[in-house]
């Protein structure tokens, strides 16, 4: 199954980002949960605000959808400054990233999503560019070419990364503040998911909100999908309101369950449990087992599940935890490790 084609996907296509761009709040104090970051960004913001000069460039690491965009767009926002926004895959060639380097103005801030797929000669450039505010445009082709080094005004880059190991320490050291993202708790989204009804003009009870919380794998975008889901199923079948009968029933239309695991992931523990007795199995058998390319399992089902202590990766296989068995209404083996054991990692 296509990753973007599932109602739990963390992640989002073009479509969904610009229905996203309504619910996102607008500054820091409206941006729900994530108190450490909040708190330490709001002071380097401030602290440079005082100073008159922009702040040290920010990375922003953490799973997709938790919120990296949205804080950007706030860094610019609460600065006063022009948010400029491109990605690592967008930026083929050294000359791309000098062509928007070269064209910054004093305070702007340079959102790079996806900063750990920057190309090597792009990640070069950008190195003396964050450092030394320059960069050297070369000009010619092959022994006729020359450098011309190009001066650049002050200006602010918020790295953006799901994947904060592969970032090359020589970039990873230039940011002056990292703040990391972490999965949201079940009250934060419950308030997200309030918020955001607020904005779609939705009327939603309180325990709703939760139920949509519950299910939303600690990810504000995936609790803004499942509103928007509930939302349809009360305008459809029901009064237009979102109340716990329709949060329920549109979930369960859209195979959530009540711990946000949808079909494939109960595919994959069922797998797991009653075909290969609770494992260890190897993940690419466990996927044809399924009918799901090992890419797909491994990374759109097996992280949630393993955090969710449903599943553990040891060193001969994947093994179904106690909690899988019960979450599939099915007793344990008398060996089945627990939830919260999670065997030993090996990766
Ligand atoms: N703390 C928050 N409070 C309220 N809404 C939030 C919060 N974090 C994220 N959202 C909402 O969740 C959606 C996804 O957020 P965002 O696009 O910022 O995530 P992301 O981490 O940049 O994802 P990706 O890595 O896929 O680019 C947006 O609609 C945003 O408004």
């Amino acid at each position: 199954m296509d990753d973007e084609a599932r109602v739990v996907s963390p992640d989002a296509d073009a479509i969904e980002r610009s229905n996203e761009a309504a619910l996102r709040p607008s500054n820091l104090d409206e941006f729900v949960g994530q108190r450490v970051v909040r708190e330490q960004l709001s002071l380097v913001l401030s602290a440079a605000t005082g100073r008159g000069t922009p702040p040290d460039h920010v990375l922003l690491s953490g799973p997709p959808g938790l919120g990296k965009t949205t804080l950007a767009m706030i860094i610019a926002q609460e600065l006063g400054s022009t948010l400029r926004l491109t990605s690592g895959p967008a930026i083929q060639h050294a000359g791309d990233l000098a062509a928007i380097l070269s064209s910054l103005d004093e305070g702007d801030v340079l959102f790079l999503d996806e900063i750990h797929r920057l190309a090597r000669p792009a990640e070069e450039m950008l190195y003396l560019a964050m450092e030394d505010f320059r960069v050297d445009v070369v000009v010619g082709k092959g022994a006729g070419a020359t450098s011309i080094p190009l001066s650049l005004p002050p200006f602010t880059v918020v790295g953006a990364t799901t994947r904060a190991g592969l970032l090359p320490a020589p970039l990873r050291d230039r940011f002056g503040f990292t703040g990391h993202l972490d999965f949201y708790e079940d009250d934060e989204l419950k308030a997200i998911v309030v918020r955001s009804a607020g904005r779609l003009g939705v009327s939603i009870a309180h325990d709703a909100a939760h139920e949509i919380a519950s299910r939303s794998r600690g990810t504000p975008r995936i609790a803004n999908r499942l509103l928007r889901r509930v939302r349809d199923w009360a305008e459809v079948h029901g009064n237009g309101r979102a109340d716990l009968d329709a949060a329920r029933e549109a979930l369960t239309v859209y195979e959530v369950d009540e711990r946000g695991l949808d079909r494939l992931d109960r595919a994959v523990l069922k797998a797991l449990c009653t075909r290969f007795a609770g494992g260890p199995v190897g993940l690419s058998t466990l996927a044809v087992t399924v009918g799901e390319e090992t890419e797909t399992v491994e990374t759109v089902a097996e992280p949630f599940l393993v955090r969710e202590g449903f599943m553990s990766r040891t060193p001969r296989g994947r093994i179904a935890t106690a909690d899988a068995w019960l979450h599939l209404g099915l007793t344990p083996p008398a060996d089945a490790i627990g939830g919260e054991a999670g065997g030993r990692l090996f990766d």
